[in-house]
């Protein structure tokens, strides 16, 4: 594989230049060393600005144990540090092929969760141009919007650690050429020709007849992505003030969403709800059909998602996370009721107990016969009213409790006696006229 070629003998001087802070405090940088060409032509460049004064080197390779010869890449790349003197961490991750996701996006979510457990300033990766057009046209195949047309940035700072990406301005075949130049090595992963993936598809088979028709096309691809990143910071900015205005202690107000233009309501609404889920978003397509049913609810209107609920009365809209879990439940058993109860956050339930006084609440010291505690509704319960027992979805309906909270919805008991449904009503056996205390639920709400 080692091959000799014209030298590029700029290609340090790109790196350095693509350095956003260069008199920062860099001290430790660490490669993302896969063995194959791209990263091998990163690493030798970063030894050679790290022997012209530059920062300590390190480097890191993600074990996918997907290929058979996933060992020997490995044993590459230690063997290659080591001649560097560049210390390697070498992550073993497993990639668990279920839920119809795609092998290559599981395999990234793991080796980016391994990145992340690095202790270096930056982690240098050896994406080049044609890694981003291809990326941009991924992405369009998708139906991406701006920020998937966006791609990849040289410079990401708000993960941990942050990323660099010195090479994304320099064609593969400028790499291909140094690593030759250089008498570099490096392992082939043989998965790159197989046209079952996508990005192999469009590598082999479908830019080179566009390159063809369009020889400029990457600079177009790479001057759309730059416009796209503009794009999709413009309407963050916008979503972000948006949201402002329109978010209450109660939740996104309805009334304000619909004062913006369709476009900024959509826009608002994508925002927040990939802000609910940051590490988990929704696949694009579910995505818009939460708010096309975000945007139609004028009455009420509740959809499960998935840590909880999007509930809406038609005036706002609150994410609620999941009051405990059928699950949880069952395992634990009923949560035991404690001594002080001003607030009080139950072990296995994502929310909290608080207390108000106020007519018609508990009577005082209910709780201190120790016997009282919370679980979920397992069917056929009633509350003690004074017109008579009423069952639980009576109750629900009167309070207007949505019916898709009602299986999580925090009952009280005092052994085996329902005494107050949350928030909702309290027995009026154990009930104080004049002021007693009324609880009230708080779910976790992100
Ligand atoms: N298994 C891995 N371990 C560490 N870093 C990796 C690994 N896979 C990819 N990377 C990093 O992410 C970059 C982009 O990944 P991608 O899979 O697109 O690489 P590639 O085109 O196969 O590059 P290379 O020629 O370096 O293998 C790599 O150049 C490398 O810096």
């Amino acid at each position: 594989m080692a091959a000799t070629g014209k030298k590029q003998p700029d290609l340090l001087q790109r790196l350095i230049a693509s350095w956003p802070e260069s008199d920062s405090g860099l001290s430790v940088l660490e490669v993302g060393l896969s063995g194959g060409c791209d990263s091998v032509v990163l690493l030798d460049l970063c030894c050679r600005w790290r022997a012209e004064g530059g920062p300590q080197v390190t480097a890191v390779h993600v074990h996918h144990g997907l290929s058979p010869n996933a060992d020997a890449w490995a044993d590459f790349c230690r063997e290659l540090c080591a001649s560097r003197g560049v210390s390697l961490r070498i992550e073993h991750v497993s990639v668990a092929m279920a839920g119809g996701k795609s092998v290559e996006a599981e395999a990234r979510r793991v080796r980016y969760a391994a990145f992340a457990r690095s202790s270096a300033n930056l982690l240098v990766l050896a994406h080049h141009c044609d890694d981003q057009v291809e990326t941009v046209w991924l992405q369009a195949l998708r139906g991406g919007g701006p920020r998937a047309l966006a791609a990849m940035p040289v410079w990401q700072p708000g993960v941990h650690p942050p990323l660099w990406r010195p090479l994304l301005g320099v064609r593969r075949v400028e790499i291909e050429a140094y690593a030759c130049a250089h008498g570099l090595s490096w392992v082939e992963d043989e998965s790159n020709d197989s046209l079952v993936y996508r990005r192999n598809w469009l590598r082999h088979t479908l830019l080179p007849q566009i390159e063809a028709a369009v020889p400029h096309y990457r600079s177009h691809a790479v001057g759309l992505a730059a416009r796209m990143a503009d794009a999709a910071s413009i309407l963050d900015e916008v979503a972000a003030g948006d949201l402002q205005r329109v978010y209450t202690d109660e939740g996104l107000s309805l009334v304000g969403l619909r004062k913006l233009s369709p476009a900024r309501q959509r826009n608002l609404l994508l925002t927040w709800l990939e802000g609910l889920h940051p590490q988990a978003r929704l696949p694009r397509p579910e995505e818009l059909r939460v708010v096309q049913g975000m945007l139609a609810a004028t009455q009420r209107w509740q959809r499960a998602m998935m840590d909880g609920w999007l509930v809406s009365d038609g005036q706002t809209l609150r994410h609620l996370k999941a009051v405990g879990s059928e699950k949880a439940t069952r395992q634990e058993g009923p949560v035991p009721f404690p001594e002080e109860v001003p607030r009080w956050r139950p072990e296995g339930w994502s929310g909290c107990l608080s207390w108000q006084r106020k007519p018609g609440g508990l009577k005082e010291g209910v709780w201190h016969e120790g016997r009282v505690c919370l679980k979920l509704r397992a069917g056929g319960e009633r509350l003690q009213q004074k017109v008579g027992r009423k069952p639980l979805k009576t109750l629900f309906q009167e309070a207007g409790v949505p019916e898709v909270l009602r299986p999580g919805w925090p009952l009280l008991f005092l052994d085996e006696e329902l005494i107050a449904v949350v928030g909702v009503a309290v027995s009026s056996a154990w009930q104080d006229d004049r002021l007693g205390w009324w609880p009230e639920w708080q779910p976790d709400a992100s």
